[in-house]
């Protein structure tokens, strides 16, 4: 058996070669930035007016005059005109480009409008309600980075640049399988020795919120059945997850197959609890790889977020962040295994504070939906101190 830090530089030690793809921007939520993204034009692109009312220059203002004759009306989507006359206003719209030779807008409620002539009534500062040009960022600067997520506001900003193609990281060709008799689909009236499957969701929703959509199977506790399904998945490149059927039961038949099927094993169980009887390896001949998780709930869910997430950052030469937890009281592994504990994480005084959530064992799903991550415990002889400081695995957002 090997540590969880050898397991996981394993892990990392066999990326496949993603690349980057170019996609529409509509494809572009949720997946990862691989090039840079700049400002092809001046961020607001000209003088902006940010409300509705008047354009003047201010120096007439200044020199106390209050009554401006309307010469005209510039409206939003039309092209720059001129005012004149400084002693006289435009109308103007929000999101209308403010016409040259004036330098401040006064809102309509500060105003009363009389046979043509707007008469301020409310002080006015120069320049007030525009959004200067370039105010935001200059054409030709960077804007976003590789690595980036695309989320709502990222995709904004890509439109707003003209990107109606972006360049992201690729996603890998993925497989997913749960496997065991015990277990029936989810609309199934399930006999009283059998449990609705559930680990398949999970991780096919955590894949999701990469925008990876795997393929989905289930595997019976048989082995020529298993075999055939296996053998088409694995002679691709790309990964296979699994979950469940690699332990030491009678009817675990996984890791027997694997061997046969041409995968080679990288390690098989992790000093670490949950998750430990984790099997890795690789079909060097189709680059395919193999992530077979331990069935129990917890402990597939677990190693997904772990490794696999990790994995694939490294794929694509990017390093997940990490994060830090303070632990609220005295902990404990004298064990010689790394013991990862569920818990919320919370702020105070600015910084990150684990609070743990109790688990009734590694087949305890519904734990996972009362917490935000867990932290991580190496075996140590000295306790761990309250306030001590611990990586924490994150799988919900502080958000959510
Ligand atoms: N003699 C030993 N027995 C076990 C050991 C060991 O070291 N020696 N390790 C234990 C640990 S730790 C784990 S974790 C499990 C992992 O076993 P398997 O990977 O073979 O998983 P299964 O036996 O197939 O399933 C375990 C458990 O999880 C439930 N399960 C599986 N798949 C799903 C699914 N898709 N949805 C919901 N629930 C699922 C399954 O019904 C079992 O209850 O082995 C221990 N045994
Ligand atoms: O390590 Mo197993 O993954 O606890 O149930």
């Amino acid at each position: 058996m090997i540590s969880f830090a050898e397991a996981f530089e394993l892990v990392l030690s066999h990326p496949l070669a993603l690349g980057t793809e170019q996609i529409p921007l509509e494809d572009c939520g949720g997946r990862i930035l691989a090039g840079e993204v700049y400002s092809d034009r001046d961020l607001p692109p000209f003088d902006r007016a940010t409300m509705d009312g008047i354009a003047l220059a201010y120096a007439a203002f200044r020199e106390g005059q209050r009554d401006f004759p309307i010469r005209g009306e510039a409206r939003a989507g039309t092209p720059l005109q001129c005012l004149n006359d400084p002693a006289t206003c435009m109308e103007v719209m929000t999101g209308a480009m403010v016409p040259e030779g004036a330098d401040t807008v006064v809102r309509y409620e500060d105003l009363e409008i009389r046979e043509g002539v707007a008469w301020i009534k409310a002080p006015v500062n120069r320049g007030q309600n525009i959004h200067p040009r370039g105010s935001d960022s200059g054409a030709g600067k960077l804007l976003l980075s590789p690595g980036q997520a695309i989320g709502p506001a990222e995709m904004a900003v890509l439109a707003s640049v003209g990107k109606s193609v972006a360049e992201v990281f690729a996603l890998p060709r993925t497989s997913l399988f749960s496997t065991g008799d015990e277990l029936v689909p989810v609309d199934a009236s399930p006999l009283p020795h059998q449990i609705r499957r559930s680990n398949i969701y999970a991780l096919q929703s955590a894949l999701g919120e990469l925008r990876i959509h795997p393929n989905v199977g289930h595997l019976p506790d048989h082995p020529e059945k298993i075999q055939c399904t296996l053998a088409t998945a694995l002679d691709q490149p790309g990964v296979v997850l699994l979950s469940g059927g690699v332990s030491m039961g009678k009817y675990d038949y996984l890791p027997g197959l694997f061997a046969e099927l041409g995968v080679e094993n990288i390690f098989h169980r992790v000093a670490q609890r949950p998750g430990k009887p984790f099997w890795f390896g690789i079909n060097r001949h189709s680059g395919c790889l193999v992530f077979s998780f331990p069935g129990n709930p917890v402990s597939t869910f677990l190693n997904y977020h772990l490794y696999f997430k990790a994995w694939l950052w490294n794929c694509w030469g990017l390093e997940l962040k990490k994060h830090q937890v303070l632990l609220p009281e005295t902990e404990e592994n004298t064990t010689p295994l790394t013991q990862f504990r569920l818990g919320e994480v919370r702020e105070d005084q600015g910084k990150l504070v684990f609070s743990a959530v109790p688990m009734n064992s590694s087949g305890d799903f519904l734990s996972l939906s009362r917490a935000h991550g867990f932290a991580c415990l190496e075996p140590r002889e000295t306790p761990y101190l309250a306030g001590e400081s611990v990586p924490f695995h994150y799988y919900k957002s502080l958000l959510s």
